[in-house]
């Protein structure tokens, strides 16, 4: 599985320059508020979620060529010391995005035409970032756009819940209110364009796990910040609020070295893990205080990132 990982990073993106190639970027993304409720019959939670794209993005590069005998050929290189990605190419989201988008729109893949993709990973995995995610997002809008299908067809729409909870939210992006599973869109706030560092301990913690977790020791948030974030207009007013926080630090003990960490650093407003972890997202009062804490964090061995809050889902760019 590692070979084939290592041999995807030696594929170069200027394969993917000129007529016929699509790039898109995938924002990653921060819980600001994550409730997590009840356990369903299915295995999924009941959430409350506001979630914030970010600056910070993968970028994939699409195109199509004659069949090869596989739908989708997927390469991918790591940037920035991230680890390169720990599913071969048929596992990855991406590959199963297009596989079934194209069931969806009853189209044949691999004898007469494959999809070509190359995705340039800066999003860390396994950090409740939605990096998986957004790139499945991403990977369905190319698709329609590669078939010449509009890009409103609500068929996307409907793969795209199929491939996990947080996939619809990359599809609209900005700042937004989703409940049920995490899929259903309920109202979008104002943006923020503040200044984030994003600080991730060596290791992830599995989705999976950080729910399992949690039932194993409920914790209910304050009734009165609850109705705060869910009346609240404005992204920057939104309290930050993560009952699986806990669940998080214990499966990751890093989570909460960093959290603490951030949280005693000059020029941080607040600092919280994101969503199931085990990145932890620090508002600053400003890019210089951001920077510095950033440097720092790289100085003690951690994984950083300075970026903002953003206004963009998956969208397809220029192809420079
Ligand atoms: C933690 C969050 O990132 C918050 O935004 C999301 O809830 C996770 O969304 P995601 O990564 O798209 O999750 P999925 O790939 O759909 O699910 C991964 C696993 O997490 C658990 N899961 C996920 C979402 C949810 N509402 N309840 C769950 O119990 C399930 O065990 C599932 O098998
Ligand atoms: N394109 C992809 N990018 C990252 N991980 C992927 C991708 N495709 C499949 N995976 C698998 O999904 C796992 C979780 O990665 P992902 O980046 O989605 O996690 P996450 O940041 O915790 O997301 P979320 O916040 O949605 O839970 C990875 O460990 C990897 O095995």
């Amino acid at each position: 599985m590692m070979d084939i990982a290592r041999i995807a990073q030696n594929v170069e993106a200027r394969e993917f320059a000129g007529m016929g190639s699509l790039k898109l970027i995938a924002p990653a993304k921060v819980n600001l508020y994550l409730n997590v409720k009840g356990l369903r019959e299915d295995g999924y939670h009941e959430v409350s979620t506001i979630m914030h794209t970010l600056m910070l993005h993968d970028v994939l590069r699409m195109k199509l060529v004659p069949g090869t005998g596989e739908p989708v050929q997927l390469t991918s290189r790591s940037y920035e010391g991230l680890e390169p990605l720990d599913v071969d190419p048929q596992h990855n989201i991406v590959t199963k995005a297009i596989v079934k988008l194209a069931e969806a729109f009853g189209r044949e893949l691999g004898e007469t035409e494959t999809v070509r993709v190359h995705l340039e990973k800066h999003i860390p995995a396994q950090a409740g970032l939605g990096g998986g995610s957004s790139d499945a997002a991403a990977a369905l809008l190319g698709a329609a756009i590669l078939w010449q299908e509009s890009v409103l067809d609500p068929r996307i729409e409907q793969v795209a819940a199929t491939l996990g909870a947080d996939v619809a939210f990359f599809l609209k992006g900005g700042c937004a209110q989703y409940d049920g599973i995490g899929e259903h869109f309920v109202r979008s706030l104002k943006i923020t364009n503040d200044f984030v560092v994003i600080v991730k301990p060596e290791g992830g913690v599995s989705t999976a796990a950080a729910y399992k977790k949690l039932d194993e020791n409920p914790q209910p948030l304050d009734a009165a910040l609850v109705k705060t974030a869910e009346e609240e207009a404005y992204a920057m007013h939104v309290p930050l609020l993560n009952n699986m926080a806990e669940a998080g630090e214990e499966l990751n003990t890093g989570v909460k070295t960093v959290r603490e960490w951030l949280q005693e650093q000059p020029g941080v407003c607040n600092a919280m893990m994101s969503g199931s972890g085990s990145a932890v997202f620090a508002v600053c009062e400003s890019f210089d205080a951001a920077a510095r804490v950033s440097s720092s964090a790289q100085a003690k061995g951690w994984w950083s990132r300075t970026t903002t809050f953003g206004p963009f889902k998956a969208t397809m760019t220029t192809n420079r």
